[in-house]
């Protein structure tokens, strides 16, 4: 399975902040219910996948791309990583587990306190990504990987990958509605709703 955007220079711009802004408690909890469930979906999928990086990718983004089994990202202005503290929010439990298995203890903890969006060249480097290739070579990169995956005995993969990703799966999945619960009243914490009126202000001066 190969995730990829059709959107024009966005992989993917992370969950949808308006959801997280001036909801209710109850809409909060269903779209954090939405999103566990097709993570859980993603990051324990038997089958192989790969993210065609061919845009931004923060936050959520950054998310999705982690949770494949390999990354190949367009070089140039595009930024990917976990950027939540310059929200004024922090990335959950899982969203960090993900960042441990992906660039260990020492690059997660400095990019995680400084919601720090990196280059493709930059994130090559520390290992968020696979490969960094132009931009019309990410999917016909993605293709050929592929391809060599493909040639594993399907059985061994599958459990190979399963036992490395069981214990962070099981973090979640024994604490669902714990961390739903906790979503929904930490999203609408004053100060926390403060900080993402700002933020969505910022993107849309930007754009002026
Ligand atoms: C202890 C802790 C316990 C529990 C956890 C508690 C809390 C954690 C909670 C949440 C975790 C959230 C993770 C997330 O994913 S948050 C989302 C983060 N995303 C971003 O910061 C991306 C913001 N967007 C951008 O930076 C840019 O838009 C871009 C780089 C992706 C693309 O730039 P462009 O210049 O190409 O496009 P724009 O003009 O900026 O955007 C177009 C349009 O889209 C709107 N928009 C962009 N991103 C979002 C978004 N994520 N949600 C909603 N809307 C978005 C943007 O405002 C523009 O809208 P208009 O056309 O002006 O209407």
């Amino acid at each position: 399975m190969v995730l990829a955007s059709a959107a024009p220079g966005i992989f993917s711009a992370g969950l949808d902040i308006l959801e997280m802004y001036q909801s209710t408690p109850e809409r909060c909890v269903a779209f954090w219910r939405a999103l566990q469930d097709a993570w859980l979906n993603l990051y324990g999928s038997r089958l192989i996948t790969m993210a065609a990086i061919e845009g931004h990718s923060p936050a959520g983004g950054c998310l999705l791309a982690m949770s494949c089994d390999y990354r190949v990202m367009a070089e140039g202005k595009f930024q990917i990583g976990l950027n939540e503290t310059k929200l004024g929010i922090v990335a959950p439990f899982w969203f960090t587990d993900v960042m441990l298995n992906t660039i260990g203890h020492r690059e997660t903890e400095k990019a995680l306190q400084l919601g720090a969006l990196y280059s493709a060249q930059q994130a090559l480097s520390i290992g968020l990504v696979d490969k960094v290739v132009p931009l019309a070579e990410v999917m016909p990169t993605v293709e050929g990987e592929l391809k060599n995956w493909l040639q594993i005995p399907a059985a061994a993969r599958v459990i190979t990958k399963t036992s490395m990703r069981k214990a962070v799966l099981d973090r979640l999945r024994s604490q669902k509605e714990k961390d739903a619960q906790f979503f929904a009243d930490f999203i609408n914490r004053d100060s926390v709703q403060k900080s993402l009126g700002m933020y969505i202000a910022s993107l849309q001066k930007k754009k002026n």
